[in-house]
């Protein structure tokens, strides 16, 4: 049994002592006991932070280490969330890629502040960004698409995502379509490409025990990245 899943054994209940899902709810519960965080410890730069705590997670956690909640909001006020996949990242900010048609992408374009949190339960960590969504430029956009595999680049002019589809099957012809339509090189949709979220918040979150968990928050005030403690 590998360390992972020897680790999931540990905190979820045996099939035959589930019985409803209050109960099952009522009996997922489990300390945290994580290496501690402090201001001293972090890295001046959140971003160094980031890839130390990325790279970790990357190398322990079991699958989509990359996977983020995205949260925007309507125009309207009502919150969305979805999981999208961090593509790429730097200290300019984390890059998603989707459909800019779609729900999310109408809710940036009318409103461009954003969240996103990574959750990585093996290594008790919970990264949380805030910031502004915008654009990547379109050449970026166009050297992320070509490194797909054709099928996703297929996929990605055969979905109008977020749109009602009628049924499976319009979608695989729709893929016939373009599969047919594109001989030799699959051109990047003019309405699908990258986001980068330039965040001016990160937080740290360190599960502790008895709930007393680490949170070590950074804003940027005035240009300047200001690191502070926040209770749990
Ligand atoms: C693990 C995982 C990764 C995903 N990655 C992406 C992604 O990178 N980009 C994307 O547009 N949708 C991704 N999705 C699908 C979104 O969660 C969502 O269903 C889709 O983007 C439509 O969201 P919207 O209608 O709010 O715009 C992913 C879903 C999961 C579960």
């Amino acid at each position: 049994m590998g360390k992972i899943s020897r680790f999931i054994k540990r905190w979820t209940p045996a099939r035959e002592e589930l019985k409803d899902t209050k109960q099952a709810i009522a009996m997922i519960r489990r300390e945290y006991e994580g290496i501690p965080l402090d201001k001293k410890s972090v890295d001046p730069n959140p971003f160094k932070q980031f890839s130390a705590w990325f790279e970790k997670a990357v190398r322990d956690v079991s699958l989509d280490a990359n996977a983020m909640t995205l949260s925007t909001v309507s125009e309207d006020g009502q919150p969305a969330t979805r999981t999208v996949l961090l593509k790429e990242f730097d200290e300019s900010g984390f890059v998603f890629y989707t459909n800019y048609r779609s729900r999310k992408g109408h809710h940036i374009q009318n409103n461009s502040r954003v969240s996103m949190t990574l959750f990585w339960p093996e290594l008790m960590r919970q990264i949380h960004v805030e910031g502004n969504a915008q654009k990547v430029p379109e050449t970026q956009s166009d050297e992320y698409f070509k490194s797909r595999p054709v099928a996703s680049q297929l996929g990605a002019w055969a979905s109008s995502q977020s749109e009602e589809v009628e049924s499976r099957s319009v979608l695989k012809e729709k893929m016939k379509e373009y599969e047919k339509k594109f001989v030799d090189d699959i051109p990047r949709p003019p309405h699908w490409g990258g986001f980068r979220i330039v965040p001016h918040r990160i937080e740290f979150w360190q599960g502790r025990l008895n709930r007393l968990h680490d949170r070590i928050c950074y804003s940027l005030e005035e240009e300047e990245w200001v690191i502070k403690r926040l209770s749990p």
